[in-house]
């Protein structure tokens, strides 16, 4: 397993989320891509500030048969979900920042569009902040499958990019490899503090 680069790779990212205290108490989930049928899914109810190799659990992306018989992620299904959709997705990295959880509950809408900023350019393929970027909020549900299904259904209406965020629950976001997904990551929670702060000094 240590010669999956990509796997080392997550596994310093972990560590990274859980000394910005983006994973507290257990939250977060993490996961790579290994081909186009399995990937590496952080193991349930662990501290994902300090896992090592062996938390990694391979999982089929479309059965979600696990070889090792270990339990991966409870939302092991929205992982998989992303790296269905998105054949090019190969990191996935879910986390429960306190700025993540509050924004996506003062927004009362399905999207929360980021304008004006010059750290949206953090993100893959933005070149401007005069450019709208929407980041969808989905209200959070216990029943994984119920809330992979509502998500899928979204993309099939609406562009998805970088990510998405779980009302109260906090951020779920991708990108091609661990670096791009990790990036997508710190730009889109310093966005999301910006956006905060915004709103709070700009309220009536
Ligand atoms: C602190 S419990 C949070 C969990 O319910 C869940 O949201 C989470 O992110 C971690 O679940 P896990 O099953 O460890 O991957
Ligand atoms: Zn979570």
């Amino acid at each position: 397993m240590t010669e999956n680069l990509q796997l080392e790779a997550l596994v310093d990212a972990c560590r990274w989320i859980g000394a910005k205290g983006w994973a507290p108490a257990t939250g977060g989930n993490m996961s790579v891509r290994e081909d186009a049928d399995r990937c590496w899914l952080s193991e349930s109810g662990k501290d994902k500030g300090s896992l090592t190799g062996n938390d990694f659990l391979q999982v089929d992306i479309a059965t979600h048969q696990v070889p090792s018989g270990r339990k991966p992620s409870a939302e092991t299904g929205l992982h998989t979900l992303i790296y269905r959709l998105f054949p090019e997705a190969g990191a996935v990295l879910h986390v429960h920042t306190v700025n993540a959880t509050v924004l996506s509950r003062v927004e009362k809408s399905a999207e929360l569009v980021l304008h004006g900023y010059e750290m949206q350019k953090s993100l893959r393929g933005q070149s401007s902040h005069l450019d709208d970027v929407s980041i969808p909020v989905f209200d959070n549900d216990q029943d994984i499958d119920a809330l992979a299904r509502r998500i899928e259904h979204y993309a099939t209406e609406r562009p998805l990019s970088y990510g998405f965020l779980l009302r109260g629950h906090g951020l779920t976001c991708w990108g091609r490899d661990v670096a791009e997904a990790r990036r997508h990551l710190e730009g889109l929670e310093f966005l999301f503090e910006c956006e905060l702060r915004l709103r709070q000094l700009e309220k009536p």
